[in-house]
């Protein structure tokens, strides 16, 4: 917990202290005016968190036993004696798909172009889908697809789908927030669905489920590992949507939060398992417990940062695992919005010969939506300057990213005090309070979120309007890689959204990586970064290589440019949504639009990577 160790407002949740001093009491109204100013400007009160006794946010609502894990959330519980067609659940429906923070396709103003290359080793070439309903997917999941108001496949999606229905491994690397998720999920649930009542395990009716009596051992047809805790929660959110009114019954496991309660999920069946790295291997050593035996799918998100150093065992262990299925039914999907060359040579490893490759974009770019500025900030100035930045931007959902864990304490407390509705977020507070921090983020009662990098990667909250870079990431730990992955926290789907960076000589590590990521995406170049701007773009981190494979000559590889110019690609009408809210302007009924999404007149670059 963030403790600011001074009097008055100080630690985040103490009320003034009224024996204070002159000093506090100075302090004191400063604070009262700072709440006025900015309850005039729109913002929140900010809420007094103590971590020990504070639930999402609202102090004294209950005690922490009275919360459900993320873990624990509602998923629909089929009951044997459904027919074919199951009934709608209205109630959970309503949890599920009308939940007023859940995130909107955006209308983007500019027009947005995607480069998309393909690269197929051996196999009937894949064609893309244009539309949901030309897909080929099951009508269950169709209907779910539209319930998630989704209305046109992104353009990863439009590959991805096809690729996977076919029976492809896959490779697929796109910008953040372009939909990568459901681009593996859609498929794998549509081809499972149709045969689960013959190829998944037996499984108690949970209908009539006794815990003493009917315990099963999960053995899911399919696994998606995931580096964050976060993430993880919310690739199980997305299964549970597209699982509604199915038999396929999604589980997530992950560290920190007590594994009775994941086990006891498990023990009612599990068709679809989410699972961060360390919780996977503690389960997967015991047998009685979990069996892989049955799968179908293994998918790895993030897949650059769980081929990194650290996760070998893991990776191992999923991939030549002791009763992992081996067949060759079983397919292998990888996805990131960044893949530096080595990770993409390991993942090559992992993979069938035919497998797909599929990107969208260079490699670890970032789209034009964001609005990337980079501003000189002494370090001694940070706070104040962080202060104004916010102040001036008005109310708006706001994601200020750190370094280091007592930073992010620290920042906190100073905005906490400051009289702004501030949380925040690193590995060092226990999942309980990360969860809440992260829900009250989500419902807004707390739009300002400090963050370490534990959230760059995946984070999928609706309308984060601005992210601010309080220290960049250094060249050691990420660097321009978590910089791709912090700033794409906004700007996801369709939205807008804008970026800052304090930038000063202790950064002068990342500053040409910096530079070539502003030219390539059309940003203003500040005049201290002039010097960095090179002659040519080139990528030396092998994104852009093009000749690294030798295999090349057997790709069968293809292209089609997917260019929304037209109007098409990311939506082109409706508004861009507002406010702290579910952020869905009524304008923009859920998506992307399509029309003109695809033109065979644009160039088609095919290229290896
Ligand atoms: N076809 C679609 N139409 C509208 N919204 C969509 C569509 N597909 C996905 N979404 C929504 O877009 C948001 C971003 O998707 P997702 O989190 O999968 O992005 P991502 O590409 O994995 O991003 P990152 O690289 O940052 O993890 C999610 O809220 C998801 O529900």
């Amino acid at each position: 917990m963030s403790d600011a160790g001074s009097a008055g407002f100080a630690a985040h949740g103490v009320p003034a202290d009224t024996a204070a001093d002159d000093a506090a009491a100075a302090r004191a109204k400063e604070l009262a005016d700072n709440l006025a100013k900015h309850k005039e400007a729109g913002w929140n009160d900010p809420i007094p968190f103590n971590y020990d006794s504070v639930m999402g946010g609202t102090q004294g609502a209950g005690s922490h036993s009275d919360v459900k894990w993320l873990a624990d959330a509602a998923v629909y519980e089929w009951d044997d004696e459904y027919g074919d067609v199951a009934p709608r659940i209205d109630e959970l429906e309503q949890v599920l798909f009308h939940d007023e923070h859940r995130m909107r396709a955006g209308g983007a103003i500019k027009a947005y172009t995607f480069e998309i290359e393909l690269n197929q080793f051996g196999g009937s070439k894949i064609q893309p889908v244009r539309e949901f309903k030309d897909a080929g997917l099951h009508p269950t999941l169709l209907e779910n697809v539209e319930l998630c108001g989704y209305s046109a496949p992104t353009p990863i999606q439009c590959y991805c789908i096809p690729a996977v229905l076919t029976g492809h491994d896959v490779v697929a690397c796109a910008q953040t927030g372009s939909g990568k998720t459901a681009a593996y999920l859609i498929p794998i649930l549509s081809k499972l669905m149709g045969k689960v009542k013959q190829i998944a395990a037996p499984r108690p009716n949970p209908t009539r489920y006794n815990p003493m009596t009917d315990r099963t051992r999960a053995e899911p047809l399919v696994l998606v590992v995931c580096p964050t805790r976060e993430l993880a929660c919310q690739i199980f959110d997305d299964c549970r949507r597209l699982c509604y009114r199915s038999m396929l019954r999604p589980c997530v496991i992950y560290g920190g939060a007590p594994s009775k309660g994941q086990r006891e999920q498990l023990e009612m069946g599990c068709d679809i398992l989410i699972a961060t790295p360390g919780r996977l291997l503690d389960f997967m050593a015991n047998p009685v417990l979990l069996s892989f035996s049955r799968l179908k799918f293994t998918v790895i998100d993030e897949a650059d940062e769980m081929l990194d150093a650290g996760w070998e065992e893991t990776m191992e262990k999923l991939f030549n695992g002791s009763d992992t299925n081996t067949d060759a039914d079983h397919t292998y999907m990888m996805f990131s919005a960044t893949f530096p060359k080595a990770a993409r040579k390991l993942a090559r490893d992992y993979m069938e010969e035919d497998f797909v490759r599929i990107k969208v974009g260079r490699v670890g770019s970032t789209h034009e939506n964001i609005k990337q500025s980079v501003v000189w900030v002494d370090e001694r100035e940070k706070n104040q300057a962080l202060y104004d930045l916010i102040y001036s931007g008005g109310p708006q959902r706001t994601i200020i990213f750190v370094n280091r864990k007592d930073t992010c304490d620290r920042v906190d407390d100073f905005l906490y005090n400051k009289g702004l509705p501030v949380t925040s977020l690193h590995s060092d507070r226990t999942q309980r309070e990360r969860e809440d921090a992260l829900r009250s983020f989500r419902q807004a009662k707390c739009p300002l979120l400090v963050a370490t990098g534990v959230t760059a990667r995946g984070l999928d909250v609706a309308n984060i309007k601005h992210v601010i870079n309080y220290d960049m990431p250094s060249a050691m730990h990420g660097g321009i890689t978590e910089y791709v992955h912090r700033i794409g926290r906004t700007a996801r789907i369709g939205n807008e959204g804008k970026a800052t960076s304090f930038y000063n000589d202790r950064n002068e590590d990342i500053a040409e990586d910096l530079v070539k990521i502003l030219v390539e995406s059309k940003q203003e170049i500040p005049d201290f970064l002039q010097e960095k701007v090179p002659e040519t773009l080139e990528f030396h981190d092998g994104t852009d290589d093009e000749d690294e494979d030798e295999t090349e000559d057997a790709a069968a590889a293809f292209g089609t440019g997917f260019d929304s110019g037209a109007g098409g690609g990311f939506g082109a009408e409706g508004g861009e949504s507002s406010g702290f809210g579910g952020g869905f302007d009524a304008g923009a009924s859920g998506g992307f639009q399509a029309e003109g999404g695809f033109n065979a007149d644009t160039e088609n670059k095919v290229a290896s990577w």
